[in-house]
């Protein structure tokens, strides 16, 4: 019955490459979004080399099929290379098929990452920062690597109750060189394997199976990623000297009698992928809030006029004081809203023919969900591209219930939608307001006094960046520079 609506509008594409041509290498999600005005629907309907792909510009259809119709719409398209070939497949369950495995993993995950489960990660995203303070004031040029060793630094701490090493980290490098190799095959086409999958069958010295041999490269370092962590927790507990941690809490759940083989490859995948989806990310949006506020230093200015109103100058603000700061969690917000770290989130797959508004949605679609789209829609955020806290407060400066926030689309969608949210919100909270406590962000000045204005470009891909930018961190007074420098105290 289905079959009779016709497909959503789109450009028309080619024979056999579809609109392989039409969709821009960088920046789609700005065409998508344009395309939806061009052709009047929130929909959007684009052929890529035999698979359909849906394009869903607006919340209110992304609600409608990504959250209502959750159970057809949250499986994920089969990727050979990175999957099969290189070995994130059954590994990493952001990746995993609408299944079994992908509904234990993510059951285990959200144990771990309920918003009841995270406030006992505070502490540590907390000491982090406070260590990330001084980093920034004596190495400005490098912020983005300092803002990444601190996440990378709370994440391994809180799964696997690591202490970094401060240079060269060796889980940190093979994590990064894992990540490097999801990145050089996560996008679906990057490989040919992805559309002929019988190629991988191909034996690895035949000509033309180069990415075979790369593969196998790769799938080494995904393997050791997994187990190296795991096996150095597995034995200290063991010797009765691991720290608490996330991992050495599900550990503890095992009952020696039993065959545990499975249930410790569930741990072992699950601990693993929290770092790959967790640290990048965080990342991203740490470096928007510091391009944001050196182009807002009225917005920095108001968040420190608050939390010295709230908290003194003569200590850090703690997670406790989040309450009576809703400007700096409004900034949270805004963050998310104004740059997406993921701005077309992660595709889902339809596993079954749908209709939507009259129009027919084949089963086996990729349905990509063009978040930047939902959180620049006028009508929701008036004047999208500026970057404006009040939009979710109250005249009386309290958080606005009714306000639209950037959840609506940030993390993704129905029951694929990011479970390390609250995780991820919180430590973002605690280094904003670290941050906008002690020091002020400031446009750097070169050598002949020339102030260096950042491009506030942003790079493409799955996860968006801004584009490497100066800046001047400086201390706020002396008190501020006394708490800086004054080591890590804890409340
Ligand atoms: C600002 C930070 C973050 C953003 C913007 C973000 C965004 C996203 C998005 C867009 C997805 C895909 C959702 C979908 O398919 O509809 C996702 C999935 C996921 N995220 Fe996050 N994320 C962030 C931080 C984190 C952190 C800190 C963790 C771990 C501690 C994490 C773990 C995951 C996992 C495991 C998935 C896969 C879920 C699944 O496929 O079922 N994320 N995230």
């Amino acid at each position: 019955r289905q079959k009779r609506y016709p497909l959503p509008p789109g450009p028309k594409g080619l024979p056999i490459i579809g609109n392989a041509r039409d969709i821009p290498k960088s920046f789609p999600w700005y065409t998508y979004d344009r395309w939806s005005r061009e052709y009047n629907s929130e929909i959007i309907y684009l052929r890529l080399v035999g698979t359909d792909v849906i394009v869903i510009n607006s919340a209110k259809a992304a609600n409608e099929l990504l959250n209502k119709r959750s159970t057809i719409y949250s499986d994920r398209e089969h990727m050979t290379m990175l999957l099969d070939l290189v070995g994130w497949g059954g590994r990493n369950f952001a990746f995993a098929h609408y299944g079994d495995l992908w509904r234990a993993h993510r059951r285990l995950f959200h144990q771990y990452f309920h918003p009841g489960a995270v406030p006992a990660y505070h502490a540590k995203s907390t000491l982090e920062v406070r260590r990330l303070l001084p980093r920034l004031l004596s190495h400005p040029d490098d912020f983005m690597q300092s803002i990444r060793t601190m996440t990378g630094a709370i994440i391994l701490g809180i799964t696997f109750g690591m202490e970094l090493q401060p240079e060269n980290d060796p889980f940190v490098a093979l994590a990064e060189e894992a990540l490097h190799a999801m990145a050089q095959v996560g996008n679906v086409g990057s490989y040919i394997v992805d559309y002929l999958p019988w190629l991988q069958y191909l034996p690895s010295w035949a000509p033309g199976a180069a990415f075979k041999r790369q593969a196998a490269k790769w799938n080494k370092i995904v393997l050791e990623m997994y187990e190296k962590p795991f096996q150095t927790i597995k034995q200290a507990l063991a010797r009765g000297d691991a720290p608490p941690s996330i991992l050495t809490s599900m550990l503890e759940t095992l009952d020696p009698e039993e065959d545990n083989a499975a249930r410790e490859s569930d741990m072992r995948h699950v601990t693993g992928t929290a770092y790959t989806a967790g640290a990048d990310t965080t990342v991203s949006s740490l470096g928007t809030f510091i391009l944001a506020m050196l182009l807002h230093p009225e917005v920095q200015q108001r968040a420190q006029e608050e939390i010295d109103r709230v908290v003194g100058s003569d200590r850090f603000p703690e997670y406790d004081d989040r309450d009576s700061l809703p400007y700096v969690t409004a900034i949270m917000k805004e963050t998310l809203r104004w740059r997406q770290v993921t701005p077309l989130a992660v595709p889902h797959r339809l596993r079954v023919d749908d209709e939507y508004n009259g129009y027919h949605l084949p089963a086996g679609s990729v349905v990509v969900g063009n978040s930047w789209a939902m959180l620049h829609d006028e009508e929701r955020y008036p004047n999208p591209d500026l970057f404006d806290p009040t939009r979710f407060l109250t005249p009386d400066v309290e958080l606005d219930p009714d306000a639209p926030g950037p959840e609506l689309a940030a993390f993704g969608f129905g029951r694929r939608i990011c479970p390390g949210r609250y995780f991820a919100m919180d430590s973002m909270w605690i280094a904003m307001a670290h941050i906008l406590a002690t020091v002020n962000i400031e446009k750097a000045v070169d050598d002949a006094g020339n102030i260096l204005e950042p491009s506030g470009e942003y790079t493409s891909g799955l996860i968006s960046y801004p584009v490497p930018f100066q800046v001047a961190f400086k201390p706020r007074s002396s008190a501020a520079s006394a708490l800086i420098q004054g080591g890590t105290p804890l409340a």
